[in-house]
């Protein structure tokens, strides 16, 4: 069956039947096409130390054991076999040169058009007539995404099928939002109703901890919480409260409670977050989905010192919880498991905001029941994405948009520009989600991309970014842009005797910098406005500089999961037609392995006689600095000179105490 499904495939390919029969014979040689496949690794990928739950599996697979892939997945990798080799990718090539000879300038003097690119859904209206693109070219994406099965791929996502075939699992962060009727199975089992199981947990959880049913070792109410995590384990959470935050209902909820993240394992971090707090009325949140990442893990280390220091062990119970897929971590940590929150393998870290990873600290900030809306937002845009036509499907066209700029007019950013403040930490959460997911350079066979995939993600709100970074977006490099308008402040503020309010004035700007990154400024309006011929280069604006304009009638719990669901799968788009896996994040690894090594060195220094040099696997750049902290760290801890050890043995001269104390 699967070969005849790569048969029908490879039969449209036409004038590409060539290398397209090549990868054939290629995939099938290698074992990786046929009824039940075997599954090549990815080359390269060194699973060895790596620290997450995953990986000790999948590094069983590395060491060539293969495993079986449904047809329907089968399918799936095929039509991500090298996209860039299809008629419809040559197709797009082509039309390139079509639309470099035509501005945005006089695109946008097409009533037409602007209504055929103009999308509504749920009151988010969605306005694409500034994307560098004609009716022709949103048919030739299409005509792309069908190629790549783009329907498919949604469909299998959501149904539960294991798209993240180097981990070999489901990618199911859409079920964290489903209702409680829905069936969503994978592995056989349907998830649902253990995501409400999680869910209802929270809510008495959370509503316990608000009304002072459940109190600090000395019986004061927690009203303040630290939630430690990093990457997908805080960036999701911090995004949601900082949206969250000044909206008049979540507001009024969260009276007279904190909700702080800690992060980076610095320790300038742990200061921060903890400035202030108090052990006695401050629960900690440990979050955490492998429960071994090691920041994370030093920091909650930290923090527990700082809260049974004054309270005593036996306090861990009442103010320690904890937020993992790694149930038995998290209870060697001594965390009792009835206090822990528990996610499943099928959510990615990036993902997991929707899980009692951002659940448990905002609802315990703002209430089970607002974030309850949250969850409903995101849902209400799942359900749009998963059945709307690809024409009128918002986060489909951001995708297919996105494809456009990055891959064939060579745009390889992204600029998020929301003008609300509240929507200040979209950027940094989306960088993770597109970065993360997207920047990889092999398809899902593992053969090495011909084309540069993922988009480089930044963003400021406005208009604090015009007096930053935007000059270089309106005359220097070309940056497509996302704006992002709401119609409702969540802070209404109008002056007596002011037409216009802060709201409005800044609404102003989301308008007009689209167009002006549009339309630009011609010589000929210049010297119509009589400016002198000297600044006339200086001042002209090139214009025919895509962006999409999103406007949102409000900020509130449901928008923000709708904001939330248009990004997860408009990124989700963008990895289906590059053909590559959006869900794994092997690049991550290296670092860390690296990082240990280091880490190891560093404790081997405590002792007097260490000895270090290049043979301990460093190169000389990364030995010698290395060993001038080292030294700097010697002069802190061992401030007599004959306490200085000689931890840096490249050459003689250091290997002395600091001449500063001899
Ligand atoms: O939630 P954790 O297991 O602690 O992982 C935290 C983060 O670790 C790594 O950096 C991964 O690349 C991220 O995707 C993940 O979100």
């Amino acid at each position: 069956m699967a070969s005849a499904v790569i048969d029908s495939c490879l039969g449209q390919a036409g004038p590409l039947l060539g290398p397209l029969h090549f990868r054939k014979s290629q995939a099938v040689r290698r074992g990786t096409i046929r009824g039940t496949v075997a599954v090549a690794r990815p080359a390269g990928v060194s699973l060895k130390g790596s620290s997450k739950a995953g990986a000790s599996a999948a590094s069983t697979r590395s060491q060539g054991v293969t495993r079986a892939l449904s047809p329907a997945m089968v399918e799936l990798e095929t039509a991500s076999l090298q996209i860039s080799q299809t008629p419809e990718w040559k197709t797009l090539e082509d039309h390139v040169t079509e639309i470099e000879r035509l501005h945005l300038r006089d695109l946008l003097r097409d009533a037409a058009r602007s209504e055929l690119l103009f999308h509504e859904h749920n009151k988010i209206i969605s306005d694409f007539s500034r994307q560098r693109v004609t009716q022709k070219t949103i048919e030739l994406l299409v005509n792309l995404a069908d190629r790549a099965k783009l329907r498919k791929k949604i469909d299998a996502m959501f149904n539960g099928e294991k798209i993240n075939l180097t981990e070999d699992r489901a990618v199911l962060h859409v079920a964290l939002r489903s209702p409680r009727d829905k069936e969503i199975y994978t592995d056989g089992a349907d998830v649902v109703p253990e995501v409400w199981q999680v869910l209802d947990k929270i809510k008495d959880f959370t509503d316990k901890v608000r009304d002072g049913t459940w109190l600090g070792a000395t019986g004061q109410p927690l009203t303040d919480v630290v939630a430690i995590g990093i990457g997908g384990s805080f960036l999701g959470p911090l995004f949601v409260h900082t949206a969250m935050r000044t909206e008049q209902t979540a507001a009024e909820q969260a009276r007279g409670r904190n909700l702080r993240f800690l992060a980076n394992v610095d320790p300038v971090d742990v200061a921060r977050a903890l400035n202030g707090l108090k052990p006695e009325t401050t629960l900690v949140v440990v979050v955490s989905k492998t429960f071994t990442t090691a920041e994370t893990m030093l920091n909650a280390r930290t923090v527990r010192t700082w809260l049974t220091a004054e309270l005593g062990k036996e306090a861990v119970s009442k103010h320690m919880v904890a937020v993992s897929t790694n149930l038995k971590l998290v209870k060697e940590f001594g965390i009792d498991p009835e206090n822990a929150f528990a996610f499943w393998d099928w959510v990615g870290g990036r993902y997991s905001v929707c899980s009692a990873v951002g659940m448990l600290p905002l609802s315990l900030q703002y209430g089970f029941d607002i974030m309850e809306q949250f969850l409903m937002g995101a849902h209400n845009v799942d359900e749009h994405f998963r059945t709307a036509p690809f024409e009128d499907n918002i986060p489909v066209m951001l995708g297919l948009t996105g494809v456009w700029n990055t891959t064939f007019l060579g745009y390889p950013s992204l600029a998020i520009l929301p003008y609300t403040q509240a929507l200040s930490k979209l950027a940094p959460h989306i960088q993770q989600v597109s970065m993360e997911s997207n920047g990889k350079g092999v398809s899902l066979d593992g053969s090495k991309l011909s084309f540069e995939a993922g988009e480089i993600d930044f963003g400021e709100p406005g208009t604090n970014g015009q007096h930053s970074f935007y000059q270089l977006i309106h005359q220097g490099r070309v940056v497509p842009c996302e704006f992002i308008g709401i119609v409702k402040s969540q802070q209404s503020v109008y002056l007596k005797g002011e037409v216009v309010s802060n709201h409005d004035e800044l609404m102003c700007n989301f308008f007009a910098q689209a167009d002006a990154l549009a339309t630009g400024k011609t010589p000929v309006e210049l010297r119509a406005g009589n400016v002198p011929d000297s600044l006339i280069p200086h001042k002209t604006f090139t214009g025919n500089r895509p962006s999409t304009s999103i406007l949102l009638p409000e900020l509130t719990a449901y928008t923000v999961g709708q904001i939330l669901s248009l990004y997860e799968n408009r990124i989700a788009v963008q990895g289906f037609i590059w053909g590559i896996n959006s869900f794994d994040q092997w690049g991550v690894e290296l670092g860390k392995v690296l990082a240990a090594k280091v880490r190891s060195e560093m404790n081997m220094c405590r002792t007097q006689d260490r000895k270090v040099g290049p043979s301990d696997g460093f190169n000389h750049s990364t030995t010698k600095l290395l060993n001038r902290y080292l030294e700097g760290k010697a002069r802190l801890l061992y401030p007599e000179p004959e306490d200085v050890f000689p931890c840096d043995l490249i050459d003689a001269d250091h290997c002395r105490p600091p001449s500063s104390y001899v």
